[in-house]
């Protein structure tokens, strides 16, 4: 592990609770996806047989066929809350193969706040809708390769695509066999790599601090609760619902409250804290931020992470405004995008994914069931339906 991962963060571990893991997961066998409709069922001889040509890379591919992958369009740009009528779903005719090709189906794929800024920002009207997913190589052209294994995509809403590999990133090799690999979407992923960066690199938290986190039982905020403890801070956690800040207590918040039911929010932050805050990894934005910020203690870092109460405003919110709380405290605010640590994305995932496999960082996932709900996952997702990582199955 690197010097600032063990230094920061190695420590005390949090309470394993087998209740707490996720709730839904899938198995697969590398060689159903190689049976071509209308092929009666394979003796085991004839299966073990595929599976051993199909690890080897056949060319042409054995099961070469038409692929028809379905996905889901950007209709219409959204206008305040996203709405399932803006999406349109779609078939597409994928080509054969080239050389140097892959052919993946979708088995995971996660649904981010990101998508509805990024789409207003990056995406036109008719647009695939912009994401990741876990993928399995259903084919492969490329010796890079194997049939069979799984890869993290960037691939968008789409239940099959082909790739020339380059923008593939297979899951570790210690990814134990027993472990869902969906978490590579969420805990050991692209959200549990923000936490994790935003926490050490942005808040620079350090042992015995109060560290705040809003969002806190979604997939960011409820790594950074946990990467905070194992760090040996203080933390202070709020959520939309009961049952979700139950969810925070059970994985070692020391203190969580539902923001939507407290009178006040400046006393809630008051009593969780009374000396108030060092840092404050910043999901929510807007009012919650104006508010806590003059909780925040003299030289406290802010990581401004999301602003997911600012993303479906048709009107900007106005202030009051952080200039001077800030003077007067001489406070540190940082926005930052996940992807400035690109290059030492292998350390962060490599920390995450022994923290999970040692019990020590619980997962748990949000799985709705089928490609044809992706844009009510995603619009749930907005609304907090969410208990951790929202993922959906194909
Ligand atoms: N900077 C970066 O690189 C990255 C930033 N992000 C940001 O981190 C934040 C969390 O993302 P992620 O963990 O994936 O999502 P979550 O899993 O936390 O899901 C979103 C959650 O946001 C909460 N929420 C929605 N609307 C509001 C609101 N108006 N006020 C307060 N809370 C609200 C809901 O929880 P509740 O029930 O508690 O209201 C909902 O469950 C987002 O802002 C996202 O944009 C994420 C990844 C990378
Ligand atoms: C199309 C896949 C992009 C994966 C990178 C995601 C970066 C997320 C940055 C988030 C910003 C705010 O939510």
């Amino acid at each position: 592990m690197p010097k600032l991962a063990t230094a920061s963060l190695g420590g005390s571990a949090t309470h394993r609770d087998p209740s707490m893991q996720r709730h839904s997961h899938t198995s697969s066998d590398p060689l159903e996806v190689c049976v071509t409709e209308g092929i009666q069922p394979l003796s085991w001889v004839q299966r073990l047989l595929t599976r051993l040509v199909s690890r080897r890379h056949s060319f042409p591919p054995a099961c070469s066929k038409m692929v028809t992958a379905k996905v889901w369009v950007l209709k219409k740009h959204f206008e305040g809350f996203p709405k399932t009528s803006d999406f349109d779903l779609k078939k597409i005719e994928l080509p054969n193969l080239k050389d140097g090709e892959l052919l993946l189906e979708s088995v995971f794929l996660s649904v981010d706040p990101y998508m509805r800024p990024y789409s207003q920002r990056d995406m036109k009207e008719g647009d695939i809708m912009i994401g990741t997913q876990v993928a399995r190589i259903v084919e492969s052209n490329n010796p890079a390769f194997t049939v069979g294994a799984f890869v993290v995509a960037r691939s968008g809403w789409r239940t099959h695509f082909i790739s020339d590999g380059k923008d593939l990133q297979l899951l570790p090799s210690s990814w134990p066999e027993s472990l869902p690999k969906s978490l590579a979407l969420g805990t050991v992923g692209m959200p549990g790599l923000t936490a994790y960066f935003g926490l050490l690199e942005v808040c620079k938290m350090k042992l015995g601090e109060t560290v705040l986190v809003n969002a806190a039982a979604g997939a960011v905020g409820s790594v950074v609760g946990q990467l905070a403890k194992i760090g040996g801070c203080k933390v202070v956690g709020c959520a939309g619902s009961d049952y979700k800040v139950a969810y925070l207590k059970k994985i070692g918040f020391d203190e969580a409250f539902n923001y939507k039911t407290v009178v006040s929010l400046d006393e809630a932050l008051r009593q969780a804290s009374p000396d108030g805050y060092d840092c404050f990894f910043d999901n929510v934005g807007g009012e919650f931020t104006s508010i806590a910020i003059n909780h925040m203690k003299k030289y406290g870092r802010i990581a401004v992470c999301g602003a997911i109460s600012q993303y479906n405003d048709t009107v900007p919110q106005k202030g009051p405004y952080v200039q001077v709380p800030m003077i007067f405290k001489e406070l540190q605010m940082e926005g930052f995008i996940v992807t400035r640590w690109n290059n030492r994305w292998e350390e962060g995932l490599k920390a995450l994914l022994k923290w999970v496999v040692e019990g020590k960082v619980k997962c748990h996932e949000q799985v709705t069931e089928g490609f044809e709900n992706m844009p009510m996952a995603f619009i749930g997702m907005l609304k907090g339906e969410n208990l951790g990582k929202a993922i959906v199955k194909v």
